[in-house]
């Protein structure tokens, strides 16, 4: 039977069972962490936390410009309490007693990179703010186990102590590695969950269904489109055979609207020249991942999202794909795709569903490519 979960239990002050109103209140306490908080994602992220009623609190860490982001923000009259952190020496504080933590810390492209050119900066960054989230953020959980044994009349308890980790959402690029580099940094620690590592692929999502809308000319806000894979050029794989509302687009149409998908964060890099790649777009699609997790830990039924988590959907050991609330032991996603979040993170990653055949080639070109990111990124993490 499980009594009651804590998080931090012994060092924590800001614990669940601490928390004010956790027992009454309908909607429970959340801590929200954003990391890189004063950067062109991490600002309008803020803002979009903020206005956020399933959070409680949120931490706005930065190596540098975080005082400012966080009065601003925190003069809005919603629900959470903001605090800002600044620099290394104020990490733990930022990420003590969090639920949910967001990382877009890292450097953008600029026009003629890949994202896998970000890689030498921004695996570094993420490998450092993954050793202090296993360290300053693990969830505990005491499950006692009532043994009554009735013939001598005596009572045993038996208590089991798991270890969880705060969800994390992976924002910085190259998404495709920067998670295989996380859920080592976390296996080497002891607190790999897989259920719990999350790499944001909601924009290209946002992006295939903004497409597909034009094109099919539906209603976007009624339109929906698994994307599948990684992130990264031909790694993403919309699936459109999928998109409903159901539109009867030719072959022609489909193809281009599959590129512009896979291409759409280059697109806005150009259009940027030079000034960075995708902020609002990506604050969005960062804030919609991050309510479905709350939405998921505070146990709504179904919320799905596509999300890159560990898999074994394909035989790549990451892969994006729907993530679903169940609570079904997650050992072996490991792709992009559709996944049902719940109170324990990631609680189902639903198949694939039928594919057509231009999406079966897709996904056997993507492979070569996801599978030589994944390596590259626990390669990293284990110098
Ligand atoms: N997953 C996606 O779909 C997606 C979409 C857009 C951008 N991105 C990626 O997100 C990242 C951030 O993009 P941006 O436009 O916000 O960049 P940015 O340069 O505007 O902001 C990055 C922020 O990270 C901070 N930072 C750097 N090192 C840090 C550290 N060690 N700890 C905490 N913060 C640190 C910087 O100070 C800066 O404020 C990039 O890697 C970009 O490629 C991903
Ligand atoms: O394209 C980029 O570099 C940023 C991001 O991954 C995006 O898809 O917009």
């Amino acid at each position: 039977m499980m009594l009651r979960s804590i998080k931090s239990l012994a060092t924590s002050p800001s614990s669940h069972i601490l928390r004010r109103g956790y027992a009454s209140e309908a909607v429970p306490d959340r801590k929200v962490a954003v990391l890189g908080a004063a950067g062109g994602i991490g600002q309008p992220l803020a803002l979009l936390m903020k206005l956020n009623p399933l959070v409680s609190s949120l931490a706005l860490y930065d190596i540098a410009n975080t005082p400012g982001v966080a009065a601003d923000v925190g003069h809005i009259n919603t629900r959470s309490e903001v605090s800002g952190y600044s620099g290394e020496a104020e990490l733990g504080k930022a990420l003590e007693g969090a639920d949910v933590v967001i990382i877009p810390a890292g450097v953008p492209r600029k026009p003629g990179m890949t994202r896998d050119d970000l890689f030498n900066i921004n695996a570094g960054i993420v490998k450092g703010l993954c050793q202090a989230i296993a360290k300053y953020c693990p969830h505990v959980s005491i499950e006692i186990l009532l043994k009554q044994v009735c013939l001598y009349a005596t009572v045993k308890f038996d208590g089991l102590v798991k270890l969880y980790l705060a969800l994390v959402n992976m924002i910085s690029n190259p998404v495709n590695s920067t998670v295989p580099i996380a859920a080592e940094v976390f296996k080497k620690a002891g607190t790999y969950d897989p259920k719990r590592l999350f790499g944001v692929t909601t924009l290209d999502v946002v992006r295939a269904k903004t497409f597909y809308a034009g094109k099919a000319k539906v209603p976007v806000a009624e339109v929906n489109v698994p994307v599948v894979g990684g992130h990264a050029g031909i790694t993403i794989l919309p699936l459109f055979s999928q998109a409903t509302p159901k539109a009867n687009l030719s072959d022609a149409e489909i193809t281009a609207l599959t590129k512009r998908t896979q291409d759409g964060g280059t697109e806005v890099v150009e259009a940027k020249a030079g000034k960075g790649s995708a902020t609002l777009s990506m604050a969005y699609a960062g804030a919609i991942f991050a309510d479905a997790c709350l939405k998921g830990l505070n146990g709504a039924p179904d919320v799905v999202e596509c999300s890159y988590v560990q898999s074994t959907i394909t035989e790549l050991p990451f892969f994006a794909s729907k993530v679903l609330r169940c609570f079904a032991p997650l050992s072996d996603v490991a792709l992009w795709y559709p996944v049902r979040l719940g109170k324990n993170g990631v609680e189902e990653v639903l198949g694939l569903g039928p594919l057509s055949d231009y999406e079966k080639e897709g996904l056997e070109k993507l492979k070569p490519e996801l599978q030589s990111s994944i390596e590259k990124g626990i390669k990293f993490a284990n110098q």
